[in-house]
């Protein structure tokens, strides 16, 4: 008989799964099955430890990477992607972008948080991050190091994956977010992860003001080919106004006379960059 649980550790093969409290090693029933944190499965429990996942409960969103090998998971009924940056390092705009569009593909919440605000360089960031704060993204700047209280009311009643790329501060955050708690998850990790040299698990926690939180291994590509190149224009809301208006209907926005999109960078009511990387999508997606 199944029952359904939740994933609270991916492994990539193997996850953890939490029913009622309770956690368990869990492997798929089938190959070439792949399934998130945050998913609901149908899973057989076989003893005190193990269990089977059978088959993944239909999803109210889901995060994923795609590129020309291969497609990865990486979170599944959020409601809210958190995109940690910080001044130093410096970030990659386009991967910030991209996480953007990816959050409006999945119909989710995208925060900004501009952490190492104690940093004298964050003022340079704050310029740069402006007009994503101007396209309607909340921004939210905060120094993990010294105080994440700040942050608390965006999570509250949300299921929100971290992301970011390494040395942003992610991990500061999110163990400032969490107390003692999650010992014992991290006790099965260990023993899953020997053998191996990096950690490469995304885990969900419940936060203890409500709400849950998936640490995300560091971001790094962002590959979107999974989507449609007709549809791409939605999903960058300063650009939406003027879908259909190019002169030619299978316009590429790239050099074509009478391309709306182009017009609008040229009078500075979007970004070249946000332009840019419509088309790189473009290119990428076969569809
Ligand atoms: N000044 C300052 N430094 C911070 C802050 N938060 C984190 N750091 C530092 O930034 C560095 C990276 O922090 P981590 O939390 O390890 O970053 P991460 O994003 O998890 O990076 P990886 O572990 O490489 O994936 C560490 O040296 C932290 O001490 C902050 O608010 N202010
Ligand atoms: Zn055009």
């Amino acid at each position: 008989m199944s029952t359904v649980a939740r994933i609270v550790q991916s492994h990539g093969k193997a996850f953890i799964v939490d029913l009622a409290g309770r956690r368990y090693v869990a492997t798929a029933r089938r190959k070439k099955t792949d399934y998130a944190v945050g998913d609901l499965v149908e899973i057989v429990v076989l003893n005190e430890e193990q269990a089977v996942i059978e088959r993944a409960q239909p999803r109210t969103s889901l995060l994923y990477r795609s590129d020309e090998w291969r497609e990865k998971l990486i979170a599944a009924n959020v409601t809210q992607i958190a995109i940690v940056l910080a001044a130093v390092p410096s970030f990659y705009e386009e991967l910030l972008s991209r996480c953007l569009v990816a959050a409006e593909d999945a119909d989710i919440r995208a925060l900004i948080v501009l952490n190492k605000a104690d940093l004298p360089e964050t003022a340079a960031a704050r310029d740069v991050l402006a007009p994503y704060a101007a396209l309607g993204y909340p921004m939210l700047e905060l120094s993990a190091k010294t105080d994440i209280t700040p942050l608390w009311p965006w999570l509250e009643g949300q299921i929100t994956v971290f992301v970011g790329q390494s040395g942003m501060g992610k991990t500061t955050l999110v163990n400032g977010l969490l107390p003692e708690a999650n010992a014992r998850t991290n006790e099965i990790s260990t023993a899953l992860d020997s053998g191996k040299h990096t950690t490469t698990h995304a885990t969900l926690y419940r936060l203890p003001n409500g709400g849950e939180l998936i640490d995300s291994p560091g971001l790094q590509e962002f590959g979107m080919r999974h989507l449609r190149g007709d549809r791409l224009i939605s999903l960058f809301p300063e650009m939406r106004q003027y879908a259909g208006q190019c002169r030619f209907q299978n316009c590429r926005h790239d050099r074509e006379p009478s391309c709306a999109l182009i017009s609008a960078a040229e009078r500075g009511d979007i970004l070249p960059q946000r332009l840019q990387l419509l088309r790189k999508l473009r290119s990428e997606c076969p569809n």
